[in-house]
């Protein structure tokens, strides 16, 4: 078992698909100057690495060894990070619906947890860390400084996410949306390892009626609080 930095403070954001931890994350690390792992991406990453080396998604073995040798690299142009993997630029390619459902089913496997873990552990660095997940105050970094759990209804995240597809210029059925949401959301919930729930000691806060700026409004009070900052 891998070793967390204690030293560093850290602030763990979980909660499901759409409930606004991505945006949330990205505005908290800004702010505080802080780095930010999006532990989504690793996941997802597994799942394309797997789909381009024509390897099953149930196949353990092999995707153990490919989350373990994820060759990954997060760049920053412009402030905006871009996702390499294996020398290709995949930072839109891992934001798919399908790449997002494989992803899920990959994230129940324990092994596969267990061979990601350490890079997510690696990311503490000071100043400090913002971690966006699903486990991030439960697993990884239980000694976190602040946890947060991040929710909203399944009706609302689904609106979310259609907006964000039709903005895009893309288009999206809201009722296949709530559907594949409302099942991601029960894979992630009920898997026997690293379950999505809130740690116990977690801020629990419901966005559904919140704007992004309440949201970040909000936790950046407890980090105040916590005398992050
Ligand atoms: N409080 C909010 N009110 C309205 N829209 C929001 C709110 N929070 C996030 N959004 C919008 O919802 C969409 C999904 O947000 P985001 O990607 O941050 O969610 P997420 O929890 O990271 O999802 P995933 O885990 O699937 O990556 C984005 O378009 C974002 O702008
Ligand atoms: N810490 C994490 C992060 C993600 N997952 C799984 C479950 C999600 O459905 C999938 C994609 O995550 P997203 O990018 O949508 O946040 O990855 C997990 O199990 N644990």
């Amino acid at each position: 078992m891998s070793q967390v930095n204690t030293r560093v403070p850290v602030i763990t954001v979980d909660g499901p698909s759409g409930s606004g931890k991505g945006t949330v994350c990205r505005l908290l690390a800004d702010n505080l100057g802080w780095r930010l792992l999006d532990s989504g991406a690793l996941y997802r990453l597994t799942a394309l690495a797997a789909s381009h080396h024509g390897v099953s998604i149930k196949d353990e073995e092999a995707l153990v060894v490919l989350a373990a040798h994820l060759d990954v690299q997060f760049t920053s142009r412009d402030d905006v990070v871009q996702i390499i993997l294996e020398g290709e630029e995949v930072t839109q390619a891992i934001r798919s619906e399908s790449v997002g459902n494989d992803a899920s089913v990959i994230a129940a496997i324990a092994s596969v947890r267990m061979a990601l873990l350490e890079r997510q552990r690696a990311f503490a660095e000071l100043p400090g860390l913002i971690a966006d997940g699903r486990d991030m105050g439960t697993v990884v970094f239980p000694h976190a400084t602040l946890k947060v759990y991040l929710d909203a209804s399944a009706e609302e995240r689904a609106s979310r996410r259609y907006n964000q597809l039709i903005n895009k210029g893309l288009s999206a059925s809201l009722e296949v949306i709530l559907k594949d949401l409302q099942e991601r959301d029960a894979r992630d919930k009920n898997r026997s390892v690293a379950p999505l729930k809130p740690a116990s000691d977690a801020m629990v806060l419901d966005s559904t009626s919140m704007t992004i700026e309440e949201v970040l409004g909000a936790i950046l009070e407890e980090v105040r609080h916590k005398g992050l900052r």
